[in-house]
């Protein structure tokens, strides 16, 4: 197989605050094939935008990428070395930030926002913006970039593009300036288009317009996307393959089907009971229990134990290694789990956690005391505290 278009290789960004160090990213491994639409998903706070924006070498203060490599068409965007010394640097080949903004944003990899307000300049008109960012970026002249930029409000699906290019954004609807920004990102061809969350906004038939318009332009153009979501739905209908983040990690990937039908991590799990599916109830709907501890200072082992059905207590001694998974005629698909390495989790204990009911005894003893049950009805086990 070919080399992949983007590889992102033990990504750390962290944040250095008042209140301590927040890992933010935390040594995230992932890839992006040329012309593929890639998930990156998970909870608010797991990182995804700092990941997102670290390709982009877009972090602000206190923020910086203190490890990793991230290589772009054989172009090392991010390439931080030890030196002998025994610190942490960029190297010779990592590339400058001039080359940064000549070469790459925007002309090989575009990035779209939430909130398209955020790019979008109020006080100029649409067109203008957009004829402007097209013949800073492909060197043709004003009404060469202007021919384009119509043609791209068409593309993206926007009635009238002729009249509409001399609104302002405010003149346009929530989902039509987002169909802008996709035009912008799509203006200059990049190769890969970096999406974070751009349609969660958006109520949700505007936003399957979105989606069917990205899956449409994908294939015609065939750009790959990384696409940063906290929505399962949204993976489901348009990515092929998933990475799955949790606390600055990723901790599985696989196609999306294989993802959705042998799920391998408990927390990939817990997501996705937490969605509505078309196979099914409603009723079977279980959001996922507790809130995400900060990044600042992590769980011990794996990071999820404290919020994990199936934690036992291996899991908060053993950081789990992040392997492939698959058997030799599969897809790749990995996890970082230790129920799939040999450290002791069948012969470890039980962990409480609030995914287990860490509080369901207490429950249980306020109930006993009413309406004296049968303590048969009581599963075994509830005595070992
Ligand atoms: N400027 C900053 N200063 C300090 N911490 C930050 C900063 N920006 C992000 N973080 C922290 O980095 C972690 C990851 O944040 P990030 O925005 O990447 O999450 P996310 O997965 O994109 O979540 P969301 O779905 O809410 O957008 C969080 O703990 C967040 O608090
Ligand atoms: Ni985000």
């Amino acid at each position: 197989m070919s080399e992949p278009l983007l590889t992102v290789e033990n990504l750390k960004t962290q944040f250095f605050t008042e209140e301590g160090t927040v890992r933010a990213v935390d040594g995230v491994n992932f890839e992006v094939n040329e012309g593929e639409l890639v998930g990156l998903v998970g909870e608010s706070g797991a990182g995804k935008s700092v990941a997102a924006q670290s390709i982009m070498r877009l972090v602000e203060e206190p923020g910086r990428i203190v490890d990793g490599t991230v290589t772009f068409d054989g172009k090392k965007l991010v390439d931080i070395e030890e030196t002998p010394d025994g610190r942490m640097e960029e190297s010779d080949e990592m590339l400058s930030n001039r080359e940064m903004r000549e070469q790459v944003r925007g002309r090989e990899i575009a990035i779209v926002f939430q909130d398209p307000m955020e790019s979008l300049n109020p006080v100029f008109k649409v067109g203008a913006q957009l004829r402007e960012f097209i013949e800073l970026n492909r060197g043709v002249n004003e009404s060469e970039a202007k021919t384009i930029a119509v043609d791209m409000l068409r593309e993206v699906g926007i009635p009238e593009p002729e009249a509409r290019y001399d609104d302002y954004p405010h003149e346009f609807s929530g989902g039509m300036r987002q169909r802008v920004l996709i035009a912008m990102a799509l203006a200059c061809e990049p190769r890969l288009i970096i999406a974070d969350e751009p349609t969660t906004a958006l109520d949700v038939t505007v936003e399957g317009q979105i989606l069917d318009l990205v899956s449409d332009l994908q294939e015609r153009y065939d750009t790959a996307f990384l696409w940063v979501t906290h929505d399962m739905g949204v993976v489901a209908e348009i990515c092929d393959r998933v990475n799955v983040m949790y606390l600055g990690e990723v901790i599985e990937e696989a196609e999306v089907d294989d993802l959705f039908h042998d799920t391998k991590h408990p927390y990939t799990e817990a997501l996705l009971r937490s969605m509505p599916r078309p196979d099914r109830s409603v009723e079977s709907l279980d959001p996922i229990k507790g809130v995400m501890p900060e990044a600042i200072n992590p769980p011990s082992g794996c990071r999820f134990h404290t919020r994990c059905p199936e934690a036992r207590e291996a899991c908060k001694e053993f950081h789990p290694e992040y392997q492939d998974v698959s058997d030799a005629d599969e897809a790749p698909h990995a996890v970082s789990c230790i129920k799939y390495e040999r450290v002791g989790y069948e012969d470890s204990d039980p962990l409480q956690t609030e995914a287990t009911g860490a509080f369901a005894g207490g429950l249980a003893d306020m109930r006993g005391d009413d309406d004296g049950r049968d303590p048969a009805g009581v599963p075994g086990g509830e005595a070992d505290e």
